[in-house]
């Protein structure tokens, strides 16, 4: 576990980080997000998952924009832990809360970066009895290193081959309340 930072080392971060996506772009891309998920699935009563903690804020923007019946679960599943590298194995922390057997589920997540954290929630939904995952991530992070053959279904936004923060996700733990996508300097 990395030493934890302090209050100006944290605002520090934030002073040296590059802006990657707007607020405004973030917003642009949720709504082309919304009406492709709409288009989908707006006559399937899914259920929702976010993928806990990254894809709160995600959820919490995306969910208001789409007008069908859906019911809303969480799942809390980590693979980073706080850290900028990730781990082998992903770590459960709350199993997913609401039935999903022959349902049509939707998995909302912040990044889809390597890959494995959204291949094995698939798998676990398959697992208990899902329909069909369907899958939406905030952003996608372009390079060559995938673990999975998924193909996510929505992706709002590329970003580069940096490790990022803001809009749910973390940079050791804080500014996962960044409005915007930034990227950490020399990561
Ligand atoms: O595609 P991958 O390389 O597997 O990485 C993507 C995952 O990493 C982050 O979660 P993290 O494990 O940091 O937990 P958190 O959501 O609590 O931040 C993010 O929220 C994704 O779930
Ligand atoms: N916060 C954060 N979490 C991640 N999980 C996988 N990639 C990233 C990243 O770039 N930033």
């Amino acid at each position: 576990m990395s030493e934890s930072l302090t209050l100006d080392q944290l605002n520090q971060i934030m002073a040296d980080a590059d802006l990657l996506k707007s607020k405004e772009e973030i917003e642009v891309a949720l709504d082309q997000l919304a009406g492709g998920i709409t288009e989908r699935l707006s006559s399937s009563m899914p259920v929702v998952y976010s993928i806990m903690n990254g894809g709160l804020i995600f959820a919490g923007k995306l969910l208001p924009l789409l007008s069908f019946p859906l019911e809303v679960g969480y799942m809390h599943a980590t693979r980073y832990r706080g850290e900028t590298q990730g781990q082998t194995e992903l770590q459960w922390q709350a199993l997913p809360s609401c039935p999903m057997d022959g349902r049509t589920v939707l998995i909302l997540d912040d990044i889809f970066d390597e890959g494995n954290t959204l291949a094995e929630v698939v798998e676990a939904c398959k697992a208990q009895g899902a329909k069909e995952v369907i899958t939406a991530v905030l952003i996608n992070k372009v390079h060559d290193r995938k673990n999975t053959d998924l193909q996510v279904d929505f992706c709002g936004l590329d970003v580069e081959d940096r490790f990022v923060f803001g809009y749910g996700m973390d940079y050791r733990g804080y500014w996962r309340n960044a409005e915007g996508i930034f990227a950490v300097k020399g990561l």
